[in-house]
């Protein structure tokens, strides 16, 4: 478990982390989420330790990690999987972590051969790709058999059978009643990772919810309406299901999206205005359209638009 209590992190007069308050729990995985420069790094590297925050507190199993007796036996972290003297083979980079942590060397053997990692563990890590890299950053964090995991973007880079090899660990990680705490920027693939999300932008918690609520929040949720009097259905339907409840839209193929309401709640306001329907479906918003609606106004390096060919820019 790891407790975070008005969390702040500040440099110079630039807030990176604005009161963050949450709860990570053990035996599921949380996606965190949130813009470039959102704070995500800062505030796993104060919750390690690593760096001192301004105000509040991160706690881990109730205790601040300078405080644990063997850290890397109570929490795990892949923060920046080059991190690695890259003179060193990644056997001799485990053996060294372990040695220093208390933890037996025949670990080592262990975490390798579960990143898949066994074959090549006598190369210099220097000559890694960045995805033998990632694995090599996830064997370091599961040396200890630590009950609290943080990866900080660990698919960046990985082919898509590394994905799915991590989305599996998380997965597992989380069944074998560990906490696990992930960052990415893969909307798609923390919705199929993660139990529940914290979303934060320029510092502050914009949501911590299970991923099906996050989903549910999103204006995108929609009926998907089709008849042959469109027209005629927008505006009965704006009538009769009311300003405040219903927002109708054209959707393709002379179809309407109406979001607010319940399919039951179209159907039964088209029956009672006497128009026949096509087709009538419930659209759920993906978890990409609910984070960007969650985050637009929160986002820092945003592009103006395109770059036109040609400009010279
Ligand atoms: N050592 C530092 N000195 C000054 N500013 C910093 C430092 N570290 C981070 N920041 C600033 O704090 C803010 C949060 O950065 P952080 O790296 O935590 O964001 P992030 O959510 O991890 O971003 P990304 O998704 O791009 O990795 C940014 O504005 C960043 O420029």
């Amino acid at each position: 478990m790891i407790t975070v209590r008005g969390l702040t992190k500040r440099y110079g007069d630039r807030i990176a982390v604005d009161g963050l308050t949450m709860d990570v729990a053990a035996g599921r995985v949380t996606g965190f989420l949130g813009p470039n420069g959102a704070g995500k790094s800062t505030t796993m590297r104060m919750i390690l330790g690593l760096d001192r925050p301004t105000a509040g507190a991160a706690l881990i199993g109730g205790r601040a990690y300078r405080d644990l007796r063997h850290p890397l036996r109570e929490v795990g972290a892949l923060l920046d999987a080059r991190a690695v003297h890259p003179g060193r083979s990644a056997r001799r980079h485990l053996l060294a972590m372990a040695a220093s942590n208390g933890v037996p060397a025949r670990r080592v053997g262990e975490v390798l051969a579960a990143v898949g990692l066994e074959a090549v563990a006598g190369r210099r890590a220097g000559t890694f790709s960045l995805g033998m890299s990632q694995r090599l950053g996830i064997a370091g964090a599961l040396l200890g058999d630590p009950g609290v995991l943080l990866f900080d973007e660990p698919v960046n880079g990985l082919d898509p059978d590394g994905v799915l090899w991590v989305r599996r660990l998380m997965r597992s990680l989380a069944a074998e009643g560990r906490t696990v705490f992930v960052s990415s920027h893969l909307m798609s693939e923390m919705q199929l990772t993660a139990d529940r999300l914290v979303v934060i932008g320029r510092g502050r918690l914009l949501a911590d919810a299970p991923v099906a609520e996050v989903i549910a929040g999103s204006s995108r949720n929609a009926v998907r309406v089709r008849g042959p009097h469109a027209g005629e259905l927008a505006a009965r339907l704006a009538a009769r299901l009311g300003p405040e409840g219903a927002r109708v839209r054209p959707g393709d193929g002379g179809a309407l999206l109406v979001s607010g309401v319940t399919a039951e709640q179209v159907g039964t306001a088209a029956h009672a205005a006497g128009l026949p329907l096509f087709e009538l479906t419930s659209v759920q918003a993906s978890l990409e359209e609910a984070y960007m609606e969650l985050t637009g106004s929160s986002v820092e390096y945003d592009a103006a638009g395109p770059v036109a060919e040609g400009t010279g820019r």
